[in-house]
This record gives structure tokens, sequence and C-alpha cells, in this order.
């Protein structure tokens, strides 16, 4: 199978897009024209660059208003077609993509079409170039998949075919299944790029508001299996015009459309088997088990003050490593580590961001295949230097820097605590806390559907809708990743101005980073006052707030006082209550959360958000804020 990605999907000047388009790993691109000929270079050299990279040219697009002109017109588009066949063949192009006219003098007519092709069909034959048809969702006459196939079925020339593009067909409403009657070596060529599903004219949304494959609504998977079925086996190619992309670092623009094309091919191949597709086996997408460790970097009297904020939470300190600087805290279900080592990543991590979670390891199945669907999908391997009687646990590169460990009993790596700490007894009650119920990642809204692609490529999760939270000095974006049985949960948080919490976070730690961590009780009023002995200090929840409560739910007077005593927000989902009580916020902008979930409630709170932030932001102004 050859990948590959149109230029326009890409920001930067042509050598930097190839850059970043050669590093992710496609075999190909689509030249944009306007990026040819605004590069300072003629075709040849631009051809040659390409081939330099390791990539060839597997589309020159677009050409347009060719079709169903009167003379003049008619024999002027002749002309342009024939310059741009002359410039493809100095690039080495041998494809070239024309769209379906928009022309006010295209006069229509499927024959006549036809017939201009059949026509221009005979010139790149005689060029070895092949020319394909798109119906792009707003042409004048041509604006349906099945319309472009019946012209190209009535020029009947070898070197006519259709191009399919899963925006035009899909953000028209358009069934796929039709795509299956379709002859494969008669599809020349088929584009990807999927959209949320926003109420908009057309061209603007396709102009602006394109995505990867998986990060939109659009059914691209039931899209690629019609294609797959028709014999298709040429480039599979990513055409994404979106505004913010045309922003975002190049580098990373090109390595999510590397993951997303992956994961989509090997998800038609899994739901027809019997459809070849041309790519390595890939282990398929993995079940999260949930949070099996959290690990802190921290140096210093931070130890201490981070050690202390662990005790009043209910944690105690189990073991101690065996060779390094790094104490394993735990409670139940949850460990914590902290990292106080002086070399490798957690103190690459402290150096950059102070006291800050650097890794995450989660429980698996299977810690290999769990590795190798990850670098199958773009991402690098990480490892450091195993000593002799540690565990080799295998890990990945998230995105920005992050870390992600990986811990199954297949292998025996859940040993490792019992086989690199040596026991500590500590005292201490515990404040029954049980589990992790999720991380809240904070990053920069533009972050956030690369880390939705990054989660649900590589497990079994899915994503919610996005929703707003209202910080006093601004918005934040939130969504949820979650696997189907709630085992792995977390929530991505999209900063848009540095004045908001999350975006003061972020602009101290660097990139996307856990910003707080959510742990489960079956009691929040007893895990309350547990903690209150421990001398834990709760986020102080205003009076105003438990009045707005009883005006939203039915509650007596003694249970509102008794939420209110214990600084405990409340929400309720289709009769299912949910019970919220938070830290107040260490050095850095972290915090705890403390959630109790009745059965059947799947939220977060979310309507509790703004007032917990404008507590934060509260307690923050008076600068009562304990330093960790
Ligand atoms: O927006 C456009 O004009 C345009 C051009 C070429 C394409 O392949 C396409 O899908 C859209
Ligand atoms: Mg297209």
């Amino acid at each position: 199978m050859k990948t590959s990605i149109a230029t326009v999907s890409i920001s930067g000047s042509l050598p930097e897009k190839l850059e970043a388009i050669a590093g992710a790993g496609y075999d190909g691109i689509e030249i944009f024209e306007q990026d040819f000929i605004a590069h300072d270079g003629g075709p040849r050299e631009v051809g040659r660059m390409i081939r330099d990279h390791g990539l060839e040219i597997t589309l020159f697009q677009p050409f347009r208003d060719f079709e169903c002109l009167p003379e003049p017109l008619r024999s002027k588009a002749f002309d342009r077609a024939r310059r741009k066949f002359d410039v493809m063949q100095e690039l080495g192009a041998d494809r070239i993509l024309v769209c379906s006219s928009v022309h006010p003098r295209s006069l229509g007519g499927i024959d006549r079409a036809a017939g201009d092709l059949a026509e221009l069909g005979a010139i790149a034959q005689e060029r070895g170039i092949y020319v394909g048809y798109e119906a792009l969702a707003w042409g004048r006459h041509v604006n349906d998949h099945r319309d472009a196939w019946e012209i190209v079925r009535r020029a009947d020339h070898p070197n006519i075919g259709l191009i399919l593009d899963s925006f035009h067909t899909l953000g028209r409403g358009l069934d796929s299944e039709s795509i299956r009657a379709i002859p494969g070596d008669k599809i020349f060529f088929v584009q990807l790029a999927d959209a949320p599903a926003i109420d908009m004219d057309l061209l603007y949304w396709s102009r602006h508001f394109r995505n990867m494959p998986g990060e939109g609504d659009l059914d691209i998977r039931s899209f690629m299996q019609a294609v797959m079925a028709t014999g298709y086996a040429g480039p599979i190619s990513l055409e994404i015009f979106n505004d913010q992309f045309r922003g975002n670092n190049p580098r990373g623009v090109a390595e999510d459309g590397y993951r997303a094309l992956i994961s989509l091919m090997d998800d038609v191949r899994r739901a027809e088997p019997d459809t070849p597709v041309d790519l390595p086996e890939i282990p398929a997408r993995v079940k999260a088990q949930g949070v099996s460790f959290i690990e802190f970097a921290a140096q210093g009297d931070e130890v201490d003050r981070l050690s202390a904020f662990l005790a009043t939470l209910g944690f105690r300190r189990t073991g101690r490593h065996r060779n390094k600087a790094i104490d394993l805290w735990q409670q139940n279900d949850i460990r914590i580590v902290v990292n106080a080592e002086t070399e490798g990543h957690a103190a690459h991590a402290w150096n950059a961001r102070g006291t800050c979670i650097c890794d995450i390891g989660l429980s698996v199945t299977s810690a290999q295949d769990t590795v190798a669907r990850a670098t199958a999908l773009g991402s690098a391997p990480f490892g450091q230097p195993v000593a002799p009687g540690e565990l080799d646990i295998p890990a990945i590169r998230g995105l920005g820097g992050s870390v992600l460990h990986f811990i199954d009993a297949e292998s025996g790596l859940d040993q490792v605590w019992e086989l690199e700490f040596t026991p500590v007894d500590q005292d201490g009650a515990e404040a029954g806390l049980m589990r992790v119920d999720h991380l809240a990642q904070t990053m920069s809204y533009e972050d956030m559907l690369s880390w939705t692609l990054f989660y649900t490529a590589l497990f079994e999760m899915e994503k919610s809708p996005m929703v707003d939270v209202i910080d006093p000095d601004g918005l934040v974006r939130s969504q949820v990743v979650e696997a189907p049985d709630g085992a792995l949960r977390i929530t991505l948080n999209g900063a848009e101005t540095h004045r908001t919490l999350a975006g003061r976070f972020l602009a101290e730690n660097f990139g996307a980073s856990v910003q707080h961590i959510a742990l489960t009780t079956e009691d929040i009023f007893a895990t309350a006052e547990a903690l209150g002995r421990q001398g834990f200090e709760p986020l102080p929840i205003p009076q105003n707030y438990y009045d707005d409560l009883a005006a939203r739910f039915d509650l007596s007077a003694d249970f509102l006082a008794r939420l209110q005593a214990a600084n405990v927000l409340y929400d309720q989902e289709n009769g299912a209550e949910f019970f919220q009580l938070y830290s107040r916020v260490l050095a850095g902008g972290m915090f705890f959360e403390i959630v109790q979930r009745g059965p059947g409630y799947t939220g977060f709170g979310g309507p509790n958000a703004p007032f917990r932030i404008a507590a934060q932001k509260r307690l923050e102004r008076h600068k009562s804020v304990p330093k960790a």
C-alpha cells in the first residue's frame, strides 16, 4: 500500500513540507500546483528534490474548469492542459487531477464532459499521462462521484479514470456503497479527508475544516471498505485543507496523518478480512486495563513537600527502589512513584518543568503488542539503560516528549514492584481512595486532535463530543477519551489563552501534561473525614454554589449541609449521583480530585467545572496556595 499526502495539508515552504512528509514515513506526495509555483526552482529541480527525499509524486493537482466549455474557452482549456502536461513531464509526475468545473460558462451535459475527457485522454496518452476526474461537492454540473463515474465510463479511454475523495462523497451525505460497483482499475486515485460534523457551506467546510481520518465525524472506514472492495491498489492519500494545520508544526501534522492512515487501513482490513490490504500485520487496538502507576519527577525539598502532600491524601510509602532514588507510594490499586534521580528521563522532565508528572504506566494485556502497534503507527519506542535485576519495561514516546510505559501480567512485568523495590513499612491511615478514575491532560487547543487520535488509534478508546468549560478568564475545550468499560479515562483540556488556569499551567509546563489526577472513593464523606484527620486541606467551595444546588436538585437541607461542610461538589445524570472533592493546587499548577461515581454516572462533573476553576483562582489570588 502506497501512502501519500497532499502538500497542501502541511505548513511551511516546499522543502520544509518534504522534510516533514518523508520523516513521517510516507511513500509519496500529491503536489499542489501552488506549492510548486511558489517555490523558487524549476520543475526538474523540484522533481529531483522530491525524489531525493525518497518520495514519489503520486499526483499533480488541481486542474480546474476544464470540461464542457464553449469555444473559444474550450480550446484555451486544452492549451492550458498541454502546458501542465509539459510541467508534469519535467517534474516526473504521470497522474493529474481534473476537478469538476465551477466555471460560470460551463455548459454541463454528461456526454459533452465525456467527449472532452476522451479527447484529453488521447493527448495524455501520447505523453504517458493519466487523467483522473474528481467530482467537487460544489461542482457546477457534476458534484456526485456517481455522475463523475458515468462521465469516465462514457469517455471510455484507458488514460481517463475516476478520482474519489471521501470528503466530496461523505460531506454531501452520498452513500459509499455505490463505489463498490466501480471497477478498481478505473479508479485512478483516492483522497481521504475527515471533517467535524458542522452544518455549513460545503466549499467553506472543505477548504477550512477537513481533518485526518478519525479526527472528524465522517464514516471514512465504510468509504474505504467500499474502495478496497473494488480491487483498487493505487496510492491512498490524505488531502487535508485545514486552517489550523496550516499553522501547526509540519512534522506533527504529517505524523498525525500517518498514524490516522495506518490505523484506518488496519481497521478496514479487520472489518473486511476477505479484501486484500497490502499492509504489514500489526497488533489490534490495545485494551487498556487501567493506570498501573503515575510517576512524578521531583528533586530536593520538593520531594519532601510532595511526600507530605501524598501522606495527607492517605498514601503510604510502601517501597524504595533498590538502586535508585525512587519511592513508591500506594493506596489500594493506586501507585504513585516519586522519582528523584538526577539522570534520565525524570531528571530531564524536572529540569524543564520542575515537579511534574513525567511518566504514566498503563496496564495492558500485552506490553509487547502495545509497543508494536504504537511504533507501526509512527510512535518512537522509548528506552533507558536497564541495570542488572531491573525489568526492561516496554515504553514509547507519546506526543510532545511525554513517555508511556506498559505493564502486563503475561510477561511478568507486573512483578516490578516486588522485584525492584524494597518494602518500607510506613504507618499512616488510608483514606479509602481505590483506583484512578481519570487523568486530566492539559494542552494547547491545537494539540487536542493529535492527542485524541493518538489514544483512539492505539487503544480501544472512544472520544466523546467536545464541550466548552468556562474559566473566568477564557474558554477551555474539553474532550473525553475512554475505554468502553471505563478502565481508562482521559480528559483532554485545550487552553486557548494563557490567562485560563489550564493555559497558565501549559505556559509553565512546555506542552501537554497531566494537570490533575482523579481518584475514586466508594464513600466521599468517609474519605473527606479521613483526609481531614491527615491534615488535608480541600479546595473551599462558596455558599452560592450550594444555594444553586438546592435550586437545581431535590436535595434535603441536611444533605446539602453535609456537602457544604465537606466542600463536596455534586452532580446527577439520569438519577445517578456524582461527588467531587478537590485538593488545593500544588506547585506547578497540579491538583488532585476525589470522586465518588454512582452506578450509571458516566460524566465528569462538567457542570461543576466553572465553579471549581473560579475557586482555584480565588485561592491563588489570595496567595494561600500551599507550596508542594
Ligand atoms: O477545494 C478545492 O478547490 C479542491 C481542489 C482539489 C481537490 O482535490 C479538492 O478535493 C478540492
Ligand atoms: Mg480532492
